[in-house]
């Protein structure tokens, strides 16, 4: 399986001065986490990181000391997250039929998200890993009122990973270029051309870093999921 990780943002609402994939969450990288995943899935063998040239040493340095036997290419990117995608898929391989993109932002993505996103992907032209959504949420105006509270229950919150069939995901992004199409996601391309994408169960801890308090809270989910790995080899091992 071939997966695109888009890395080549800003960190505006970060605060960043640098690209914030390369902050440190636990003694590593954001960008070396969600890597760790991805190395550690079943399915994918080759891995496009796209990023800004800047970055690219930054980059190198954490790849050479990864240990992974999967192919790994760096993919110069664009100005916004959809551009920097455009840009995955023309560097994907041409015998690529099926591609997983997984934000670079979302380091907290188990192997097993992406390997469950790999196994559905075979089967179907679209899919995104998504949550059901906790909060009430408003549709509000300009001049801040309601205007609607949609049912909940029809609600999904859009995570990554996102999987598509490569031939349909660039005729989707080639047609959104065209008429101006701005998104925030792949799904969404997909959806304006009228094709169907599935949602496949995505997990609550599977969180965009985004702002310093994700940060904070990416650190405490972090330290429980280590936790938790550390007992449960203990118990295999009989400790
Ligand atoms: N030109 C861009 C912008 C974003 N991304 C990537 O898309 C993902 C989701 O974007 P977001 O969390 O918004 O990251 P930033 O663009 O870095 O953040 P901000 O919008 O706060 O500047 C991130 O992994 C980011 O690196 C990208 O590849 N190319
Ligand atoms: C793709 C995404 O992570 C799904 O939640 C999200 O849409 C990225 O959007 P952003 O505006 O770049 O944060």
């Amino acid at each position: 399986m071939y997966l695109l990780i888009p890395a080549a943002g800003m960190g505006r609402r970060m605060g960043s001065q640098r690209n914030k994939l390369l902050l440190t969450l636990l003694g590593k990288s954001l960008l070396s986490w969600t890597l760790e995943a991805a190395f550690k899935s079943h399915y994918i063998n080759w891995i496009g990181i796209i990023g800004q040239p800047v970055d690219f040493p930054d980059f190198q340095k954490m790849i050479s000391g990864l240990s992974t036997n999967k192919s790994i290419e760096l993919i110069e990117g664009g100005s916004t997250r959809q551009e920097s995608v455009y840009k995955g898929l023309q560097a994907l391989p041409p015998e690529a039929e099926q591609v997983l993109i997984h934000d670079g932002a979302r380091c907290l993505a188990t192997p097993e998200l992406l390997d469950r996103c790999a196994e559905e992907v075979v089967k179907c032209p679209g899919l995104i890993a998504a949550v059901p959504v906790k909060d009430t949420i408003k549709v509000v105006d300009s001049s801040g009122l309601i205007q609607d509270t949609p049912d909940r229950r029809n609600l999904w919150a859009a995570q990554t990973p996102q999987g598509f069939e490569v031939k349909l995901l660039k005729e989707c992004h080639e047609k959104g270029r065209q008429l101006g199409w701005e998104v925030t996601d792949d799904a969404a391309l997909f959806e304006k051309c009228g094709l169907p994408v599935k949602v496949v169960a995505g997990e609550e801890t599977n969180l965009k870093v985004t702002t310093p308090v994700d940060l904070r809270v990416a650190e405490f989910i972090l330290t429980e999921a280590l936790k938790k790995e550390e007992g449960r080899s203990k118990k295999e091992e009989g400790v």
